[in-house]
């Protein structure tokens, strides 16, 4: 294989079938790319309670300063309709100068291209003075309880230090050079519950339809608008990701109802003070009669998940600055700095080094035919190549 190919190195992990939790042998094929490189790679299973064990990589070149991370997982989601597929979702099949495969946005092509940038930059100027490391999971698309996180801490544990970190997430909404991740929102979800009394749908006043309450409940959570975002973040959101009552009757008032939320916050708010406000909110709702006049306050209790993420932002203004430069050179856009969407592992680095994410476009990722045009691979190898020039040269004179 030749690893200054990205479509090579990509097509060699995508034919890796590894639906999360699973390998598939994909970080052993990604291992024995670094280890050409002159990479030393480290293989760590981390497990934990309720999850599936997790095998994650960590490799690195070099052993002093300056020192860059680039992260990322080689774990993928499910295919889903399989015969849907123009093309099979682990065969790597190249059509019209697109290659086809489950991952090859998100993310095994940007750890392809990350590869080849490296492979390209020591055949051209020789391994660079300071240290790349790759921090690769296989747990980013289940829990994200056995990777990253438990990887990024473990590395830390023995030594490991880093200037800066990059992740190779898809973050172009439709061409190359569009945009990085300079930061993300935070995410918290719950579970709200509205006690009602069961009955006869014809005799509902001998009743208390939970309904009622929890559609009461739900509209104070989300009006009016919990904020309007700020010039680093979008606004605050709520949504409501399922109301059950488990009733399978027609004609029976169910005794409780309960729903399903998440909210994505911005750095107005922490976890704590979010759920505060939303407790507040819920207090003056259950007070409301128009669903339920003549009716005592909703009676509802309110749990938040233990897990949540809190928002950052990355302020190190010479790593945007020199990924941008590397990204406006080689695609002529200028990208927009930004901290929509999602959660990322980013939010497991932010604690141990500035981090900030650039990879493919992301238009396919999860779906069926996910696939990444060939131009577009190369656009990345080189945007990663010029960066890890100009970072290690910049780096070395701070
Ligand atoms: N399963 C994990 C992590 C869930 C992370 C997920 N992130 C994305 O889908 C990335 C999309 C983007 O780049 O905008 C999310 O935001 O839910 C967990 O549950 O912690
Ligand atoms: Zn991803
Ligand atoms: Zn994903």
């Amino acid at each position: 294989m030749k690893l200054t190919d990205p479509t090579q190195t990509l097509a060699a992990l995508i034919r890796c079938p590894s639906v999360t939790p699973q390998d598939g042998g994909a970080l052993s094929t990604l291992g024995s790319m670094l280890s050409e490189l002159g990479f030393s790679n480290e293989r760590v299973i981390f497990s934990d309670t309720g999850t599936p064990d997790v095998d994650n990589l960590y490799s690195r070149l070099g052993s002093g300063g300056p020192h860059l991370m680039f992260a990322g997982h080689t774990d993928v989601v499910p295919v889903g309709d399989s015969g849907a597929w123009s093309h099979g979702p682990f065969d790597a099949q190249v059509v019209d100068g697109e290659i086809y495969g489950r991952g090859a946005v998100d993310m095994k092509g940007g750890i392809a291209c990350f590869v080849s940038a490296l492979a390209r930059l020591i055949e051209r100027k020789g391994v660079p003075e300071g240290s790349v490391s790759l921090l690769i999971t296989g747990d980013e698309e289940g829990p994200s309880i056995n990777g990253t996180e438990k990887l990024v801490a473990h590395a830390a544990a023995r030594g490991e230090r880093w200037d800066a970190a990059i992740v190779g997430e898809p973050t172009n909404p439709d061409q190359m050079g569009d945009m990085i991740k300079i930061g993300r929102r935070g995410s918290l979800s719950g579970t709200l519950t509205a006690e009602g009394v069961q009955g006869h749908v014809a005799y509902p006043h001998l009743a208390d339809n939970p309904l009622r309450g929890m559609l009461t409940l739900v509209d104070g959570l989300m009006h009016p608008p919990i904020d309007a975002g700020n010039d680093r973040f979008p606004p605050t959101n709520l949504e409501v990701t399922s109301i059950d009552t488990g009733n399978p009757a027609t004609n029976v008032i169910p005794a409780r109802a309960t729903a399903r939320f998440n909210v994505r916050f911005n750095d107005i708010w922490t976890a704590e003070s979010l759920t505060d406000e939303l407790r507040g909110r819920l207090e003056q709702a259950a007070k409301k009669t128009r669903l339920r006049p003549g009716r005592d306050p909703v009676r509802y209790t309110i749990e938040f998940d233990e897990r949540t993420s809190p928002s950052f932002l990355t302020r190190d203004e010479a790593l945007i600055e020199t990924l941008s430069a590397a990204i406006a050179e080689a695609t002529g856009r200028t990208p927009a700095l930004s901290t929509t969407g999602g959660t990322s592992d980013a939010r497991f680095i932010k604690n141990y080094c500035p981090v900030v994410e650039f990879g493919l476009v992301g238009k396919t990722m999860h779906m069926v035919d996910e696939r990444v045009a060939l131009s577009d691979l190369e656009s990345l190898t080189g945007i990663y190549e010029l960066f890890l020039e100009r970072w290690f040269a910049s780096a070395g004179e701070r």
